[in-house]
């Protein structure tokens, strides 16, 4: 074929059926057949399954496609739950002229009212258009970088922050890492961080409170875990806007920058989750992984 768009099929609501008892799973190939579109199935797996083994299998599948002759733009059909992690990690290594653009469905592919094919309908067109690595979903075209899962069931699905992009990395498989995340509420202690350190995590995403604050006891586990060589990122549960290190007291903000963690500014725990794996595996430093978050 000469000209085409590389469709890459991965699983998620958009290639499932449902059962007769109503409950949904995904199955092999998504059935598309669309001119000037080239299927390939990577996967097909519910998207809140997938690994970083599987993440780097989507990345180089993309990668793979933008090799082949013709290739004028990619996309992946992906799960919602965790299109924002995926495209994330495609996008920091993205360093092409040519767009990857994901996109899924809120409902299976079996739906008396389906939003899978618009969505794939403007997913190819921005294939064949756009540039850097998006998310086509009803009907908005959104950067990867900053977007978020913002309703379960909407049709209208994600928001973005729309952030500058950094440098692209070069990339190092993520399978191996072990990066977690940790909620913080009130009256949270220090127990998970601890239990993440001993599993041997290489790094913790925590998503605190506010603009990033916690606890006085969370902080000294932070402290504790900076000095055995975990990286810390500080994110938030609240849904947008900055953090900032600027509360003091023993649990604030300023208090976990004073024990070595990191601010992610917009990026929330999922994708911070993600950005941190990746310059772990590409060896980062601690001052690299501090300039790529700010
Ligand atoms: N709408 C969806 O695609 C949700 C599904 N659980 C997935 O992420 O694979």
């Amino acid at each position: 074929m000469s000209e085409h768009v590389a469709l890459l099929t991965t699983g998620g609501t958009i290639a499932s059926s449902r059962d007769e008892h109503g409950v949904s799973r995904p199955v092999a190939g998504a059935g598309i057949e669309l001119d000037g579109v080239r299927v390939r199935e990577v996967m097909s797996k519910d998207s809140s399954a997938l690994d970083f083994t599987d993440l780097d299998t989507i990345r180089t599948a993309t990668a793979d496609a933008l090799a082949e002759h013709g290739c004028v733009g990619v996309v992946v059909l992906h799960g919602t739950d965790t299109m924002e992690e995926s495209a994330l990690y495609v996008d920091l290594f993205h360093d092409d002229e040519r767009p990857v653009v994901f996109t899924g469905a809120q409902r299976t592919s079996d739906h008396p009212d389906p939003d899978g094919p618009s969505n794939i309908a403007a997913a190819v067109a921005a294939a064949q258009s756009e540039r850097g690595v998006l998310i086509a979903f009803g009907g908005r075209l959104l950067p990867a970088r900053g977007v978020i899962k913002k309703h379960t069931t909407e049709l209208d699905a994600f928001r973005s922050a729309a952030l500058p992009r950094p440098k692209p990395l070069q990339w190092k498989p993520v399978a191996g890492i072990r990066v977690d995340i940790v909620a913080l509420y009130p009256g949270a202690d220090g127990v998970q961080i601890d239990a993440s350190r001993e599993a041997g995590a290489s790094g913790i995403v925590l998503e605190a409170l506010g603009s990033g604050n916690t606890n006085a006891g969370v902080v000294h586990a932070v402290k504790e875990a900076v000095a055995a060589g975990v990286h810390v990122v500080v994110t938030t549960r609240v849904p947008f806007g900055e953090t900032s290190p600027t509360y003091g007291g023993g649990g604030g903000g300023h208090d976990l920058l004073d024990a070595g963690a990191v601010f992610s500014r917009e990026l929330r725990a999922g994708q911070a989750r993600i950005q941190l794996a990746a310059l772990i595996a590409s060896g980062t430093t601690d001052v690299a992984v501090h300039n790529s978050f700010s």
